[in-house]
């Protein structure tokens, strides 16, 4: 089977990458990330300038055995912008596409690092990250559609209508699958959707000290793996549906072959992996590769095309 694609024009050798904030943070791991077998790349959500993030630990596995997925309060830590506009620069476009990540602290830090992204004319195609905090006390971006459609607003006619994307929190109301979409629809030069971000604002538990087990927020913070799978495919599929103009990217509780063929089967063209990589690495991607080429091959299938959005209802 041919695990070939292309997404806004660019070939890709196959449909897999990493999600933004998972091995993409410094220049060793994107390094790494690009000598992976990953389809695709993407960097850490930057902000103008460079973070900290949040103090340690920030980042848990849930269950230790079994573990069913993650918890993280990072905080937004990051190189800042010009670490990574310089990494677009010395990327290897020839072997992947490189996607680049921001999540500005205002609507000014977004605007200016959109501007200094279109003057440097780079094959980098820019995801934004629309869980990006908003004014303190208010809904992230993504869950204030005023403040979303006014962002996009700009972001599009600042970054001259050139292609880009978003990292959409996850929805889970039709009503807010319909709003979203309707404001997203109306700015065409979004050419793709990247559906989920974390479930935000969980809180995991330890019994034997009675406490919580991530430092920041009191232990709240952003779900990841196994627990948001039923989630990011409900919102791969329901932007899907709702957004046929755009490119869907699939992210949320993939960790084999499996649930990559569950993402393009709901309308995803690449697929993202963020808990599962950030605990085996790069490698990975070899193994999941692997894995969605035996399922094809079992199914008869010779490229994704063949079911890529092809899920059937009863
Ligand atoms: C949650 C924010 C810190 C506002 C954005 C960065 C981010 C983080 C993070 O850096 O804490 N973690 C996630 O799972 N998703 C994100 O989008």
């Amino acid at each position: 089977p041919n695990l070939a694609t292309t997404f806004l024009d660019l070939p890709l050798n196959n449909p897999l990458m990493n999600a933004s904030g998972v091995w993409c943070s410094v220049g060793s791991q994107l390094e790494a990330l690009q000598e992976s077998e990953a389809g695709a790349m993407v960097t850490k959500s930057c902000t103008l300038q460079p973070r900290d993030g949040n103090p340690e630990p920030r980042y848990r596995v849930l269950n230790g055995d079994k573990p069913w997925g993650s918890i993280n309060s990072m905080g937004l830590p990051n190189e800042g912008f010009a670490y990574y506009l310089r990494y677009t620069e010395r990327h290897d476009y020839e072997s992947k596409p490189l996607f680049i990540s921001i999540s500005g602290l205002t609507l000014d830090d977004n605007l200016a690092m959109i501007d200094s992204l279109k003057d440097a004319v780079t094959p980098a195609i820019l995801e934004i990250n629309l869980s990006c905090p908003n004014v303190p006390g208010k809904a992230q971006l993504g869950y204030d559609f005023d403040a979303m459609d006014t962002l996009l607003a700009e972001v599009t006619s600042g970054y001259g209508q050139r292609a880009l994307g978003v990292k959409l929190p996850p929805y889970f109301d039709i009503a807010h699958f319909d709003e979203a979409a309707a404001i997203l629809n109306r700015y065409p030069s979004v050419a793709f959707v990247t559906c989920i971000n974390s479930i935000g604002n969980a809180l995991a538990i330890d019994i034997d000290s009675e406490s919580v087990i991530i430092k920041p927020k009191d232990g709240f913070g952003g779900l990841g793996g196994d627990y948001v799978l039923p989630t990011a495919l409900a919102n791969v599929n329901a932007f899907y549906r709702r957004c046929p103009e755009k490119a869907i990217i699939g992210c949320g509780g993939v960790k084999s072959g499996q649930e990559a063929f569950m993402h393009i089967l709901a309308g995803a063209t690449l697929v993202q992996m963020g808990t599962a990589l950030y605990e085996e690495g790069p490698s990975i991607f070899g193994r999941v590769k692997a894995e969605l080429s035996e399922i094809m091959e079992k199914k008869g299938y010779s490229s994704l095309s063949q079911f890529h959005g092809k899920l059937k209802t009863l």
